[in-house]
């Protein structure tokens, strides 16, 4: 199913941050949203998940607005979105983050899916202390740990997510965007960093500006 921004415009404190943004995410593509601090890339993610409305346009899942209750319980069904702040909760510990995450999301998993996930992201001991006690990095680990949770996802939002990665971490997650494009996932991602090893993206710039 594609993802498709229809003449999307955004307007924030009465500054038009764009408009007119046309484009479509297929099967095994990987888009990556560039543009100056401020230019509009996370307004952007947010109006293409459906979670704030566009000044104008619309998006289309599978050919049909978000905005209808079928097709935004399908849309909710095979997307995953990380935002920028990872929205992990300090006080509860990566295993519970990932427990509670799986159950909001109806997804199903057992005890030991999330031990091996956790440990596939390189948190091995760390699983039952709490995450304000983590690092910047581990807790970024703990966010991207629902791209290995959620196998029915066709379609993941990452609003930067390789900040506060070590090279091994933005490794094993190129790895893992590989590997979900080979089999026809859609990525859409900002990064302030250049992609190390993601190769055959295509460009989505947006301007800043004033
Ligand atoms: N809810 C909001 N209300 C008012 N202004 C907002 C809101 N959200 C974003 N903005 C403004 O819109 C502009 C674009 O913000 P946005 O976070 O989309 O940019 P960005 O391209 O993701 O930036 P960065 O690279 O710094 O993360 C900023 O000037 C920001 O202050």
């Amino acid at each position: 199913m594609s993802l498709e921004a229809v003449n999307l415009s955004c307007v924030r404190r009465d500054r038009v941050l764009f408009e007119q943004q046309s484009f479509t995410l297929n099967a095994g593509e990987l888009t990556y949203l560039l543009g100056e601090n401020g230019a509009g890339k996370t307004s952007l993610l947010r109006i293409l998940i459906g979670f704030v409305e566009p000044a104008a346009g619309q998006v289309l899942y599978g050919g049909s607005a978000i905005t209808h209750s079928d097709v935004r319980r399908k849309f909710n069904a095979e997307l995953i979105y990380i935002g920028h702040k990872s929205a992990v909760d300090p006080h509860a510990s990566a295993f519970e983050n990932s427990r509670f995450w799986c159950a909001q999301h109806g997804v199903s998993v057992t005890q030991e899916l999330i031990y091996s996930v956790l440990a596939t992201l390189g948190l091995v001991g760390l699983e039952d202390i709490p995450c304000g006690q983590l690092s910047a990095g581990q807790n970024r680990r703990v966010a991207l740990a629902r791209l290995w949770f959620k196998a029915t996802a066709k379609v993941w939002v990452l609003d930067e997510p390789f900040t506060a990665l070590d090279v091994k971490g933005i490794e094993l997650l190129e790895r893992h965007i590989e590997a979900f494009l080979a089999r026809g996932g859609s990525v859409i991602l900002t990064s302030h960093q250049p992609l190390s090893h993601l190769t055959g993206w295509r460009p989505l710039e947006l301007e800043y500006r004033l």
